[in-house]
């Protein structure tokens, strides 16, 4: 394979799926081809996620990101432009020599991962692959469609409603393909609307394009969208819709308490409570059920429950390849999520979905609160194989615009099998 080599370096700073600003980049190739990506940003982000540079200030708002920009122009494109690129495993890591600060806060994660982005785009574009093929030989396997979890009631960070829970997901195990699962989602979140009128909640959305109506209890959602499931005609479970969380447990966890509509919990408590959900509800995956701090907590809670559901890292792991391997030796949990931006570069992300799969963990790629219409995650998901992943609502573009790349990948590859292997999601 020819080296590739960088002759233009482009970078504007445009608007995330929440009015804030993020990165864009466009790669010229010196045969011509230009490769685009942009940055997503996330709201309730863990401890150790590589960090974004927004100007004044590393945390998170709607400040902008002039300088991360300034820095692409600038010391990235000189580096990229200065010698040929063998690999990308070669370009992100002189990126991250470049940065030279372990959280990326230097050049800034946002202009990082977004020139990582590019530049997948760029050498898949110089092998004459699509990005989900090219991503596919460089991890060693087989594409496959994911399950689509879609976020179809919204709280906690994502939301102004009361609810802590911040994802109430609905994933249709049961399609025979992705684009009937695509349907199956569609089906229930406008029932779910139906619901909710019906009931005199709420239709407005979050962040991620769920509903967010003004209900407290985690129950209630979970009855609302039982309810909508059947009001679609498909059955809720693993053979048809199930159901999975992301509670982001950080956010209402503070000094060994975890606080649920107003009840105060302790780990044990919150784990006990945990039961009583799966016992009542069809939920097959847990993400972030405890905060990241409470790690005698997290293998509790997985050898309680973790051979009856997924439990997912998410601000656990933040997509760290050393910390999903801590994790495995600790039997924190069985499964990660995979962002991207988390871990700072598409190598990096590579590396920890292979530590995943090395210790017998699953995977679900996973978009950002705050995203563009770039599509990359879908690309991501179908070439790392792990069958899973959650890009928000069946409504609103930068959600869609996922989904709908994944409809183009299976039109184009009729072949590829859907669903992920070797999870709970294929029990029973
Ligand atoms: C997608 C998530 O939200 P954010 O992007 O705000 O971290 C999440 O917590 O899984
Ligand atoms: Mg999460």
């Amino acid at each position: 394979m020819n080296d590739l080599q960088i002759t233009g370096v482009r970078a504007l700073q445009i608007l995330d799926s929440r009015g804030y600003p993020t990165v864009k980049v466009w790669l010229t190739a010196n045969d011509g081809t230009i490769s685009v990506a942009s940055a997503p940003s996330g709201a309730s982000t863990g401890a150790h996620e590589a960090v974004e540079l927004r100007d004044g200030g590393a945390e998170y708002s709607g400040r902008g990101v002039e300088k991360a920009v300034d820095n692409i122009r600038g010391e990235i494109a000189d580096l990229l432009t200065s010698r040929s690129w063998g690999t990308l495993a070669d370009l992100d890591q002189a990126l991250v020599s470049l940065d030279g600060t372990p959280g990326r806060s230097r050049l800034g994660a946002n202009a990082i991962v977004a020139v990582s982005m590019a530049a997948a785009r760029a050498f898949a574009a110089a092998a004459g692959a699509p990005l989900h093929v090219w991503i596919g030989q460089r991890l060693g396997r087989g594409g496959r469609l994911p399950v689509p979890h879609f976020n179809v009631l919204n709280g906690g960070q994502h939301a102004a409603n009361p609810l802590e829970f911040q994802e109430f997901m609905i994933a249709p195990a049961g399609a025979p393909s992705f684009a009937d699962g695509l349907r199956w989602g569609s089906d229930v979140y406008h029932a779910l609307a139906k619901r909710l009128k019906q009931q005199g909640l709420a239709t407005g959305l979050g962040d991620e394009g769920g509903y967010a109506p003004a209900i407290a209890r985690p129950e209630e959602a979970l009855d609302l969208i039982v309810a909508a499931i059947e009001d679609a005609g498909y059955t809720p479970g693993r053979h048809g819709i199930a159901i999975a969380l992301d509670p982001a447990a950080n956010s209402f966890y503070t000094e060994g308490t975890y606080t649920v509509a107003g009840r105060a919990h302790s780990t044990d408590q919150m784990i006990h409570y945990y039961e009583k959900l799966i016992a009542d509800y069809p939920i097959w995956s847990l993400e972030d059920p405890l905060a990241e701090e409470d790690t005698d907590g997290w293998p509790a809670l997985t050898a309680a429950l973790g051979n009856r559901v997924q439990v997912v890292g998410d601000d656990l792991f933040v997509t760290s390849a050393d910390r999903v391997r801590d994790g495995i030796n600790t039997a924190s949990a069985t499964a990660v999520l995979i962002k991207p931006n988390q871990a700072g570069t598409v190598s990096e992300t590579f590396d920890t979905l292979t530590a995943a799969a090395e210790g017998g963990f699953g995977a679900m790629v996973s978009h950002r609160s705050g995203e563009t219409d770039d599509t990359f995650v879908a690309d991501l998901v179908v070439g790392a194989g792990c069958g899973q992943l959650k890009s928000g609502a069946p409504a609103r573009g930068e959600r869609v615009a996922k989904y709908n790349r994944l409809l183009e990948i299976q039109d184009e590859n009729p072949d590829l099998p859907y669903g992920p292997t070797g999870t709970h999601l294929n029990d029973q």
